[in-house]
């Protein structure tokens, strides 16, 4: 790994811009570099092809990156000659925990090759898909697969698998593909903000320079990148062991919703899906793989660098296997791949949120700034799992069992479905609400039907910045401006400082 020269620690912020790099990139070989966020680098390509994770990189245009591991990989005989110089990003320059140098290298070993193999064969089947629903009425129903492919993408906690699902989606987009990208993994912001799980058709290019490198969620203005328009349900923590049991209601009706998008649109139907997941590899996470499999109907389980893993979903999974409804597929991991520090994952998901609010250095956005009085809103709380089960040990033995006439229990059966998933916050304090990101539901604050609450998608979010409890108002931060929907609000546990 090498420093950049001429970079200078900082003394002078404002001259500090380092000196242009030049980098040839051999074919099938990969150039990795991680640029941390007090830095920013401004990549061009001068010759050939370079793709990040999928995406070409413009010719002879300058991009800008910050607070990121990537690499360029170059795909075609030709190579790729890049030049690189680095000026610091005054920002972050705060930052002490990093130091401020770009590090990067040339690797030859890379599994692309193989991730390559794996879109072929997964186009294989989405022409299959495209032919049978051409000739619906004409082929054996029974033996012709009428969707895409569905795949799903399992591992370690960081071993690519977002990585792998960009590549995928990046190469289906290529060959005129529309796959929904569905994102498992909350602790990510994939078109929407972390404490989220999404899904999201893929009819255009990602945005490499925006944080993350998805793109533009649906803010205000107009954006460089085609808005994607992604189906967003609220799950309010970013670690799904923090609430598992709404985790797992959600990723099921994110299932049902995704399922039913695919049967709307037919170029959607013939692309299929790529699920990324959490990292999901113990025994101990098999319920939750089990899940997702269901739910979205998957037909393609891809395990990367999990020897263990591939045989024991394999055990699994043996009738489904032997009947051919489900392949099991292993990847290998890419030595690219870096473990993420908490703080660097941390930072990225604030970053996340500031560019929902604000955009970015392309285009900035002028958040919306209002007040608003507490008690005309009714707000929801993700309950903290541990804590649930702490507070059900308080009730006195026997309770929960006591019987009830069926008219009235059916009535507390149905106020009973949401205490393990949500609870009303009544005390609209500053602890409660403070910092917080706020998801604006679809549902009207008159209606409590819990099931609705549970099953409603997420409109926007909004920001509380500051509480005044005496006056009983918050300054609430939004993406648009105009007249704040009065629809039920969830205080999400995904907190944000301005
Ligand atoms: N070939 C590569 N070269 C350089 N960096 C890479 C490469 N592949 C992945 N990375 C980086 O490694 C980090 C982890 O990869 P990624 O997010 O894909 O893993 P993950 O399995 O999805 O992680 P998590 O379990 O946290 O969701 C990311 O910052 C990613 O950009």
């Amino acid at each position: 790994m090498s420093s950049i020269p001429g970079f200078n620690g900082g003394d002078n912020i404002e001259e500090s811009s380092s000196q242009p790099i030049e980098i040839e990139i051999p074919y099938k070989a990969e150039w990795r570099f991680e640029v941390p966020f007090k830095t920013i680098m401004k990549l061009t390509v001068l010759e050939g092809t370079g793709e990040i994770f999928g995406t070409e990189l413009p010719s002879n245009v300058q991009v800008q990156f910050s607070g990121v591991k990537y690499s360029v990989y170059s795909p075609l005989p030709d190579g790729c000659k890049i030049s690189y110089f680095s000026v610091p990003n005054k920002e972050n320059y705060n930052i002490s925990s990093e130091d401020g140098e770009i590090s990067e290298y040339i690797s030859e070993e890379t599994p692309m090759e193989q991730y390559l193999n794996l879109h072929f064969a997964l186009e294989l089947y989405r022409q299959q898909a495209t032919l049978s629903n051409l000739n619906n009425s004409n082929i054996d129903q029974q033996n012709s697969k009428k969707l895409g492919p569905k795949v799903l993408i399992v591992g370690n906690q960081q071993s690519g698998k977002t990585t792998l699902a960009k590549i995928l989606s990046s190469y289906a987009y290529k060959m005129d593909r529309v796959p929904i990208l569905v994102n498992l993994n909350p602790q990510d912001g994939c078109f929407a903000l972390p404490g989220s799980i999404t899904s999201t058709p893929i009819s255009d290019s990602f945005d490499l320079q925006s944080i993350n490198g998805w793109g533009s969620t649906l803010t205000s203005g107009t954006t460089i990148h085609n808005p994607k328009q992604p189906l967003v349900k609220n799950y309010g923590f970013t670690k799904i062991q923090e609430n598992l049991e709404l985790y797992k209601y959600q990723v099921s009706k994110l299932g049902v919703a995704t399922l039913s998008r695919l049967e709307d649109d037919l170029s959607i139907k013939n692309s299929g899906l790529i699920i990324d997941t959490p990292g999901l590899s113990s025994k101990d996470d098999f319920l939750v793989i089990e899940n997702i499999v269901s739910d979205f109907e998957v037909d393609i389980i891809v395990v990367i660098g999990n020897e263990r893993l591939s045989i024991d979903l394999r055990k699994k999974f043996k009738h489904k296997l032997a009947s051919s409804h489900l392949e099991i597929l292993k990847v290998h991991k890419s030595g690219g791949v870096v473990e993420l520090e908490d703080s660097f994952i941390r930072k990225t998901q604030e970053d996340t949120i500031k560019e929902y609010f604000n955009g970015d250095y392309r285009i900035p956005l002028s958040p919306f700034k209002t007040e608003i009085e507490l008690k005309n809103f009714v707000f929801y709380k993700p309950v903290e799992l541990l804590e649930y089960m702490s507070s059900l040990a308080f009730l006195p033995a026997g309770d929960s069992f006591t019987p009830e006439t069926s008219e009235a229990s059916e009535v507390k059966k149905e106020d009973n479905a949401l205490t393990k998933y949500y609870n009303e916050l009544t005390e609209k304090t500053s602890s409660n609400l403070e910092n917080s990101i706020i998801a604006i539901t679809q549902v009207s604050d008159n209606n409590k039907s819990p099931r609705d609450l549970l099953n409603t998608c997420v409109l926007g979010y909004a920001h509380i910045s500051k509480v005044d409890e005496t006056k009983g108002k918050a300054k609430i931060l939004l993406p648009f401006p105009g007249a704040f929907p009065k629809n039920i609000l969830i205080s999400t546990n995904v907190k944000y400082a301005e």
